[in-house]
């Protein structure tokens, strides 16, 4: 990647996001629970006399297209169009850490990032003319709208844990609950990939009521688990809505999943897969590693990272184009 080019005055001022993974569904939630993690990608974006230069470097380096295509510069060009305006030419620069397609929320991660460099590109707002602005409800409702489902753009957007729900209304509402303390989730990022929207493809049109009814409590116990009892998380993480109609798709994982769960861990598909989270307490977090240590889990082609849980949502500020630098506080 070259280096943001400095002019005697100082250096040009980009604006520079960053945003977290997130790990979606957490077993019973599926399109509702959402959960922000401490890994984070950074883009950096400037307007220019005209075209779209972008730079990458990390995860999908030599996958995703470097023109208007770019999901980053296509939520930015939404932000735009939302208020009548036309997304001038733009450098991006991105550094990636979140794996693409591996299921912890990439695609809500980059929509998010250019929605929020859109809202900070666009000309100083007209005071004649409020609603030509963005709140961040409405960068939600666009964010939702681009990815398709609210379950990871809004950790991505609000930080902590997320539940959405469908609004009276119509559209989608999101509460942020206060997660306990003990939780040490471990992600095992998996090297292989797989596509949300075909990972979707492989579910029923129409589930039996009774297993339904059986992801109505486990989500019940989930809030239960995740805000105030830990000890609940076994229980509350099983899942019949999506993840035995995706088991056969993602084998490696679902065998690393069941000899967690089968050691009493909280293990769950992490968004679409083929990524697992564990949603461990201190002891259990100790117990992963205790039992990796003994080689007494199948995690090749995992890498095993303790998460810790990000309370903050993507963050702006404008700066010199370089990564990284001091953002606000976001483990808790
Ligand atoms: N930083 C990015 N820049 C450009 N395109 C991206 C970026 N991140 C994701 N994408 C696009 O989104 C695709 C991955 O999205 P997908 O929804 O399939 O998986 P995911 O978001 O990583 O997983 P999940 O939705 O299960 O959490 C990539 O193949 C790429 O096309
Ligand atoms: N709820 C979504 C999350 C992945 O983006 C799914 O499981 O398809």
């Amino acid at each position: 990647m070259t280096e943001p080019q400095v002019h005697a005055g100082g250096s040009e001022t980009w604006w520079h996001v960053r945003v977290p993974a997130t790990s979606a569904n957490l077993g019973p939630g599926f399109d509702s629970f959402g959960l922000a993690l401490d890994l984070h990608d950074e883009m950096a974006v400037r307007p220019t006399a005209g075209g779209f230069v972008v730079e990458i470097d990390g995860p999908g380096r030599d996958a995703v297209p470097l023109d208007e295509s770019h999901l980053v510069l296509r939520a930015m060009s939404r932000a735009f169009a939302t208020v009548g305006q036309t997304l001038p030419g733009v450098h991006l620069r991105c550094w990636n850490r979140i794996p693409h397609g591996g299921g912890l929320g990439s695609s809500a991660a980059a929509i998010v990032a250019g929605l929020l460099l859109g809202r900070a590109l666009l000309p100083t707002p007209d005071p004649a003319q409020p609603d030509r602005t963005l709140s961040d409800a409405d960068l939600f409702d666009l964010a939702c709208e681009l990815e398709g489902h609210p379950d990871n753009v809004a950790p991505a957007l609000f930080g902590g844990l997320t539940l959405c729900h469908p609004a009276p209304n119509g559209g989608t509402r999101v509460v942020s609950p206060v997660v306990h303390p003990d939780l040490r989730p471990i992600a095992f990022e998996a090297a292989a990939s797989s596509s949300t929207k075909q990972s979707r493809g492989l579910l029923p049109a129409t589930v039996p009521h009774a297993d339904a009814a059986a992801n109505a409590a486990a989500a019940g116990l989930l809030v239960l688990g995740l805000t105030q009892d830990p000890s609940v998380l076994l229980p509350a993480t099983a899942d019949r809505l999506h993840q035995p109609y995706r088991a056969a798709s993602m084998p490696a994982s679902t065998t690393l999943i069941a000899d967690l769960r089968a050691a009493g861990l909280p293990a769950v598909v992490s968004g679409a897969g083929p990524s697992v989270l564990v949603l461990c307490d201190q002891s259990q977090q100790q117990e992963v590693h205790r039992l990796l240590d003994a080689g007494q889990l199948p995690a090749d082609g995992f890498t095993v990272r303790d998460v810790a849980i990000c309370r903050t949502g993507g963050q702006v500020r404008a700066d010199d184009g370089r990564p990284g630098g001091v953002w606000a506080e976001c483990a808790g």
